[in-house]
């Protein structure tokens, strides 16, 4: 019976799907029809990097009404970072103080195997990396082991496990949200997260304005779970605010032994009013959310320059799955979702861009690259040896070095700025982590400038045009900032590609 119930979902699913694609398409055949020229801005970089929030500030600009509109939708997103959040909190509480919560196992072996460091650094020439350090359990701790003596810390046992208790059947609901939200469009969720392509706001708002009755049939049926976590949020949210400011907590956070995402603390922070009955997603909730874009996702906007209208195609690629070789094309063309399986590749091969080439939808105006620089004490989730500034500067000559690619106007963003602040400020040391970084100052101004150099000489490498580069420095949760950046970004695209077809 689950079985069939499941191929139902997939076929609802596809037909959904292929319902969106053919809605898309239509919409482009008339602006097509109607003499619109289209601009296809591609947004690259890493995992993280900031991409769909990019992608979020051109909405806010471009088209405030439908982020309005969406408004609702992201809700229980919000409510999936918090569940995410405190799950993460409690595994590391369980596994940091396992008196606290359960009699110690008769092993007393931690639950995870370390990783073993590496010495390699992948890119090899630009930085010298230093390896992760690998987790260990708090040796300096007397409850990491299985002492029977009292310290301080175990007055603050009680406390944690009443909090826990509370928690519990909130996080216990983090997989009931994840398939709420997965069902029909999304392709998966669960522990690892909620993956999310074009379309999927009309299968959690009911009311939302998309002209296609089966999916405001289905997301009509997709609330039951958001509304219960919803119910369960406001009725403990004095327990999740006790337990995100217990001293025990925040030492973890203050330590790095507990990584929570970015955005956790924001949410975490303002959980009174996001628990509250009618909450409604602010700007900044919806800009801070974290969602992984799976594939490729295309977001379309009208823009006037020049007093003429535009058609900007914003092409947001999932950087978790590096979708730049033959999945690409296919997924410029009929926005698929790409398997995992298909990583990063070194080069793009000519037949994989003759389909886009030739094909009316054609090659990108410009490429966008985000490069999150403060992720320089970060290493990758899915290689956990391969320090991310180093994969960004990777991946970046990879796309610079593409032949088939140098047509784009290149614009580079240097995204983040305000961590890397506050990381610097809080004295995180780069040469700590990147060890080529030397005895310079750990200043923003130098780490910065450093960063900028790089990328700046692994365009000079490897890009076989030269071509110019644009490079900005952004905060993308910072709404003023990053729209003057954008309207800035526009011009310099759009004069780009006049230029290109011997207009200016
Ligand atoms: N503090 C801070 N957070 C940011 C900034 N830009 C993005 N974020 C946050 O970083 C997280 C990841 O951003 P996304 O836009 O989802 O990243 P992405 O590049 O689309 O990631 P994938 O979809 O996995 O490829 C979100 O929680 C954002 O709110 C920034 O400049 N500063
Ligand atoms: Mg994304």
């Amino acid at each position: 019976m689950g079985s069939k119930s499941k191929s139902h979902t997939n076929a609802d699913a596809a037909r959904i799907s292929n319902a969106i694609d053919e809605e898309l398409k239509q919409e482009r055949e008339l602006r097509r029809r109607r003499g619109q020229k289209e601009i296809k801005v591609m947004l690259l970089g890493q995992a993280e990097s900031g991409k769909s929030t990019l992608q979020k500030q051109f909405q806010l600009y471009y088209s405030a009404q439908s982020l309005d509109r969406e408004r609702p939708s992201w809700r229980p997103i919000v409510y999936f970072n918090i569940l995410k959040a405190l799950r993460m909190i409690l595994d590391e509480l369980d596994f940091q103080y396992p008196q606290a919560v359960q009699p110690p196992s008769p092993t007393g072996s931690p639950p995870y195997s370390p990783i073993p460091p590496s010495t390699a650094s992948s890119a090899g020439n630009v930085f010298s990396f230093t390896p992760p350090p690998s987790k260990l359990p708090s040796q300096s701790s007397s409850f990491s082991g299985h002492s029977s003596m009292p310290t301080p810390e175990s007055s603050w046992f009680p406390e944690l496990a009443y909090l826990r208790n509370k928690v519990l059947p909130l996080v216990a609901s983090e997989e009931a949200l994840a398939s709420e939200l997965s069902g029909g469009i999304t392709v998966t969720g669960g522990r690892k997260g909620v993956y999310v392509r074009s379309g999927w706001q009309a299968l959690v708002t009911p009311n939302r304005a998309w002209p296609l009755t089966e999916i405001l049939a289905t997301s009509a049926r997709q609330t039951a779970v958001t509304n219960i976590v919803a119910k369960t949020l406001g009725a403990n949210q004095n327990e999740i605010f006790r337990l995100w400011q217990h001293p025990a907590v925040q030492s973890l956070v203050r330590t790095n032994k507990l990584r929570l995402e970015e955005s956790a603390s924001f949410f975490l922070d303002e959980i009174h009013r996001i628990s509250e009955p009618d909450y409604t997603p602010s700007t900044d909730d919806v800009l801070h959310v974290r969602l992984q874009t799976l594939g490729v996702t295309e977001h379309s906007f009208d823009i006037m320059m020049g007093g003429r209208q535009f058609n900007w195609l914003l092409y947001d690629v999932g950087g978790a799955v590096r979708v730049l070789s033959k999945p690409l094309s296919r997924a410029l063309a009929h926005h698929q979702n790409i398997p995992r399986e298909d990583r990063q590749v070194d080069t793009l091969r000519d037949d994989d861009f003759h389909t886009v080439n030739t094909s009316p939808s054609g090659m990108p105006t410009a490429i966008i690259f985000l490069a999150p620089i403060s992720a320089y004490d970060q290493y990758l989730e899915e290689d956990p040896r391969t320090n991310r500034i180093d994969d960004s500067l990777q991946l970046f000559s990879t796309i610079v070095s593409n032949k088939l690619m140098v047509k784009a106007a290149l614009v580079l963003m240097l995204n983040k700025t305000d961590l890397l602040r506050q990381k610097l400020a809080a004295g995180i040391k780069v040469r700590k982590y990147i060890s080529s970084y030397g005895d310079r100052p750990n200043t923003y101004d130098e780490v910065s400038e450093y960063f900028r150099a790089h990328f700046i000489q692994t365009q000079k490498r490897k890009d076989p045009t030269r071509r110019s580069l644009y490079v900005h420095f952004t905060s993308m949760l910072d709404v003023k900032a990053t729209q003057a950046i954008i309207v800035n970004v526009g011009e310099a695209i759009m004069r780009s590609h006049l230029s290109s077809i011997g207009l200016a």
